[in-house]
C-alpha cells in the first residue's frame, strides 16, 4: 500500500475522475497528496518564510500571544500525545479566522503577519472547500454537507485552524525511545491539508487502519515524501463520523531524525478544516447520534487531556509500546459513544 498522489489539473473537466480517486484514497488509506493544486508555490514559500521569521523571535515575544483553551496562539514543548505520554519536540502557532482577539502578533514584532497569514488561510480554505465538495458528491450527499461548517470564515464560529509548526533541530541531542516530533495520533477535524518543505521528512502514516486499533502500534508505517509542491491531505475523525465511517481517519506521526539523516529543524504548516460550532455532524445512515461541531471539539480535547495525563503517568515507568498496547484507543466519536 502507498499514499496516492492525486493531480487536480483541469479540475472542472476531470471532476468525476478526481472524485473517484479521492474516494478510493480516503476509504482505503485515509491519506493522499495533491499535485497541481493551484496554490502558487511562491505563496506557499511566503507562508513558510513567515513561519520561520515568527519562530526566530525570542520566546518572550512569542509568549505575548499564548495558546488559549480554544486552539489559538503559541505553545512550545507542551503537547503531550495520548500515544506517548511525552511532549512533542516542537513549538507551534495556531491561527484562526475568528476568536483571535489579542492573539495576532503585532506589526512591530513581525510586519504584516496577519495579512500574510490570512491570505494563505483563505487560499487553503478555498481549495479545501473544493475537495470537501467532492467528498459530499462521492458519498451522494448535498454538495455543502461538509463545507457549510467551514465557509463564511468571518462569522465568528468558524473553528478552522492554520497551525505553523517548528520541530526543533536535534543537532547534538539524544533522546530516549519514547520521544517524537509528533507522537502517533489521528486528527479530529474534517480534512487536514499539510504543507512540507523539500527534504524535511519524518511524517509517517499507518494506512487503512481498522476502525479500532491501538495507536497503530505494531502495524506498517509508510513514510510520506516531503515536497513543497504537494499538499498532504488526511481525513479527520469528524469526517469519518459524518460519513458513517466510510472515509477513514488514519493514524500518523512524525519521527525524530535517525542515523545519518539531517538533524536540522523541520517546518510544516497544517490547515485543519473543522465543522463550525453549530453545524450538526451526522451521517446519512445515522450510524451515530447527532453532535454539534462545538461539542465534538470540546469532547475531543477533554478526552485527549485525560488520556495524556493518564499515559504520562504510566509512561514514566514503562516503554511507550507496552503502555499503548494496553490502552484501547478508538476514534473520538466511538469514544464518545462508548
Ligand atoms: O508536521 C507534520 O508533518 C504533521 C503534523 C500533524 O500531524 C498535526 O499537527 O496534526
Ligand atoms: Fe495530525
Amino acid at each position: 500500500m502507498s499514499v496516492p498522489t492525486i493531480s487536480l489539473h483541469d479540475f472542472d473537466v476531470r471532476r468525476q475522475e478526481i472524485i473517484n480517486e479521492l474516494m478510493d484514497a480516503s476509504m482505503n488509506v485515509g491519506f493522499f497528496t495533491l499535485s497541481n493544486h493551484g496554490i502558487p508555490l511562491e505563496d506557499v514559500q511566503a507562508a513558510f518564510d513567515l513561519s520561520r521569521d515568527f519562530f526566530a523571535l525570542p520566546d518572550e515575544v512569542k509568549s505575548k500571544t499564548p495558546l488559549n483553551g480554544k486552539n489559538a496562539g503559541w505553545e512550545k514543548n507542551t503537547q503531550v500525545r495520548p500515544s506517548t505520554g511525552t511532549a512533542d519536540q516542537k513549538e507551534s502557532m495556531q491561527l484562526q479566522f475568528a476568536r483571535m482577539d489579542g492573539l495576532w502578533p503585532s506589526d512591530e514584532d513581525i510586519p504584516a503577519f496577519r495579512a500574510i497569514a490570512e491570505k494563505f488561510m483563505h487560499q487553503v480554505r478555498d481549495l479545501s472547500v473544493k475537495v470537501m465538495e467532492c467528498f459530499a458528491e462521492g458519498l451522494g450527499l448535498p454538495l455543502d454537507t461538509f463545507t457549510q461548517g467551514t465557509v463564511d470564515p468571518g462569522v465568528g464560529d468558524s473553528q478552522d485552524v492554520l497551525r505553523l509548526l517548528h520541530y526543533h533541530s536535534t543537532e547534538g541531542k539524544t533522546f530516549g525511545p519514547n520521544f517524537w516530533r509528533a507522537g502517533a495520533h489521528a486528527d479530529f477535524d474534517v480534512l487536514t491539508m499539510l504543507f512540507q518543505r523539500d527534504g524535511e521528512g519524518g511524517l509517517e502514516v499507518c494506512p487503512g487502519r481498522k476502525v479500532v486499533g491501538d495507536f497503530g502500534m505494531g502495524q506498517e508505517w509508510l513514510p510520506v515524501e516531503a515536497r513543497l509542491d504537494r499538499i498532504v491531505c488526511n481525513i479527520g475523525d469528524q469526517l469519518m463520523r459524518w460519513s458513517d465511517d466510510r472515509l477513514k481517519s488514519t493514524y500518523h506521526r512524525v519521527r525524530l531524525p535517525e542515523g545519518e539523516e539531517r538533524r536540522g529543524p523541520r517546518y510544516s504548516i497544517a490547515f485543519f478544516n473543522q465543522a463550525r460550532t453549530d453545524s450538526i455532524i451526522q451521517g446519512p445512515q445515522k450510524k451515530y447520534p447527532p453532535i454539534t461541531g462545538g461539542q465534538f471539539i470540546a469532547d475531543a480535547m477533554a478526552k485527549n487531556r485525560m488520556q495524556s495525563a493518564e499515559i504520562a503517568k504510566l509512561a514514566a515507568k514503562e516503554s511507550a509500546e507496552e503502555v499503548a498496547s494496553r490502552i484501547h484507543f478508538v476514534p473520538q466519536h466511538l469514544q464518545a459513544a462508548a
